[in-house]
This record gives C-alpha cells, structure tokens and sequence, in this order.
C-alpha cells in the first residue's frame, strides 16, 4: 500500500514494547531513577561532565538506540546527580538530516518518560535571526516554530498512544512558564541577564543553512534563531506531560543582508560553544539548585 510522506509506515514507528524494553534495559545497567533529563545540544556536552556519580552508557549499548553521526554530539548517556537532582544527560543528540525518522530523534524522551523523568531541559547550538541579538547570546526558548511538523513530519503523527498522551496536545504551553521565568530571574542574579533573552526557535530540516532568502522569511515569520533541532523532542515531551525548560546558544548569526561575505558553518558553530559553555552550565546549575528536589512539591 502506498504511503505518504505524513504518515510513515507502521514498521518505521516504534511500540510502547520498543520503549519499554529500552527503559528496563536502563533500569537493570544503574540504580539511579532520574526526575531531570538534560539533552546536551552542538559542543554543549559538557554539561553531563558536571555530574557527580556519574554512570555513562554508550548509545551503542543501548538496545533500539540510534547513534550519533555529528561532530560535536558523544553518543552517550550519561546519569548522575547535579544541585541534588538525580538527572540523565544525552550527550549527543539525534537529527532528521542524519536520517533518522522523527521517531527515533525523538525515541529517547519517552524512554525518559518511562524511567520516571518530569523534566526535560533541551539545549541546542543555534543561529540568530533577531538583529539585537549577538554571537555568545544565550536565548531561553519561550515558544517554537515546529517546521517539520508543520508540514505533517511530526513524531506524533501515526495511530495515538494513550499510555503516553492524548490525540492532540495542547502546544500553547510547551515552555514551562515557572521554570523560564525562574531561569530569567537566575540569569540576572548570576549577573549574566545583559547577553540572557527569551525568543523563539525555530525548527527546520537541515543540514543546510538558511539561504539569505530563508533567514529573511523565518524572520519575517517570528523566530528569534533557528536551528535543526528541539521541537521534535518538545513536542513528545509535552505529549507524556514532561515539563520543558529550553536553551538556545547563539552561535552565529544568520546572514539576511545581500552585501554580506560571512557564511555560516559548523566549525564556528562549535567555536562559540566553547566560549559560552561555562556560562550555560553555571546557568542550568543555578537554574536547578533553586528547582525542588522532592517531586511532589514539584510536579502537583
Ligand atoms: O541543535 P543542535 O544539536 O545543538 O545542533 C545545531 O548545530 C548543528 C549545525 O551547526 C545542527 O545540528 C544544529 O541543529
Ligand atoms: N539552521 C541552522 N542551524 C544552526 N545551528 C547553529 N547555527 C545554525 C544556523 O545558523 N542555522
């Protein structure tokens, strides 16, 4: 039977089963029962480095994992305790432009559900499209712009499983409000809040990066940086009732201007995040010192 590029075929999906064999595979290599999952974006892995504990897991060895192909993203998981929160950190993340169906980029956040994780934080390495915006920003996500799934390539197209959420999620609410506002308030208290905005990320397909036209449209449509990534992963997040706490990393800015001779690439982009990380990491750290520990103050 014929297919369409919305609904992929049922092989293509994964089963609650698939999921669930991952999670107790996890279960059984690591006591640790994380409530925080942390997805290290672009040259942003060293993130995971700062927990203590620690217990790494190559994605190698984790059964129906995929694996990562771009310079800059580990592939491994990692657990451990940051600020006395038992966390989970991917230390490279999956993206449709390596080839992957949506998923499977999206396949281990409900792994993480299953684990018993409530809160997903997302970073991801990505372009400015806001003229007051600089190289080294650090952008909290307050919104996306889901381009892919926009046009019908989301990870929750395909028959509903209940287990994990309902037909269809509200989207209106996919950052969490507390959480952003209590990461604006630590940005300023860390004294980094000049070079800390809030925006919205806009996700497209890749690998390319954006024409000038494409960068002038995206603009024009609303988005403050784009990226390859992240609403992929928010999207089924929020779909099994994950709290979301995203980060954008500006690592360049995007060319709009016809005169221009700058072009945009990887090697720049993972320049930056050398750069920055100790303020992100610093900021995450702040961000989840402040968070409570116990989850029944947290998730009610
Ligand atoms: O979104 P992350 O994984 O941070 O990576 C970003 O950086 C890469 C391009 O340099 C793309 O993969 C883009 O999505
Ligand atoms: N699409 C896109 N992704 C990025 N990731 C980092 N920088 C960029 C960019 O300029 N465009």
């Amino acid at each position: 039977m014929a297919t369409t590029a919305t609904t992929a075929p049922a092989a293509h999906r994964c089963s609650y089963e698939d999921y669930e064999a991952t999670a107790d595979w996890l279960r059984s290599q690591t006591e640790q029962r994380p409530k925080v999952a942390i997805i290290c974006g672009s040259g942003l892995g060293g993130l995971a480095e700062q927990l203590e504990n620690r217990v790494v897991i190559p994605y190698k060895d984790i059964p129906n994992f995929p694996q990562t192909t771009v310079e800059g993203h580990q592939g491994q998981l990692v657990f451990g305790t940051l600020e006395g929160h038992q966390c989970v950190c991917m230390q490279g993340r999956f993206h449709t432009y390596e080839g992957y169906d949506v998923y499977k980029v999206t396949y281990p956040v409900r792994v993480f559900s299953l684990l018993g994780v409530r809160t997903l934080v997302v970073t991801n390495a990505a372009g400015g499209l806001n003229s007051s915006f600089s190289v080294g920003d650090i952008m909290l996500i307050k919104d996306h712009i889901n381009m892919p799934g926009l046009v019908g390539n989301n990870p929750l197209c395909g028959p509903n499983d209940d287990r994990f959420g309902v037909r269809f999620p509200c989207m209106s609410d996919a950052y969490d409000r507390d959480l952003l506002a209590l990461a604006q308030q630590t940005a300023e208290g860390q004294g980094i809040g000049a070079f800390v905005h809030q925006g919205v990320y806009c996700m497209v397909g890749g690998p390319t990066f954006e024409s000038i036209a494409e960068g002038r449209a995206l603009r024009t449509l609303g988005a403050d940086a784009v990226g390859m990534s992240t609403a992929l992963e928010v999207v089924v997040a929020r779909h099994c009732g994950l709290r979301v706490l995203g980060f954008s990393l500006i690592t360049n800015m995007v060319v709009t201007d016809y005169d221009s001779t700058l072009k945009a690439n990887h090697a720049e982009v993972l320049d930056t995040t050398l750069m920055r990380t100790q303020d992100l990491q610093g900021l995450v750290r702040g961000i989840l010192a402040q968070m409570p520990v116990d989850p029944e103050d947290l998730y009610k």
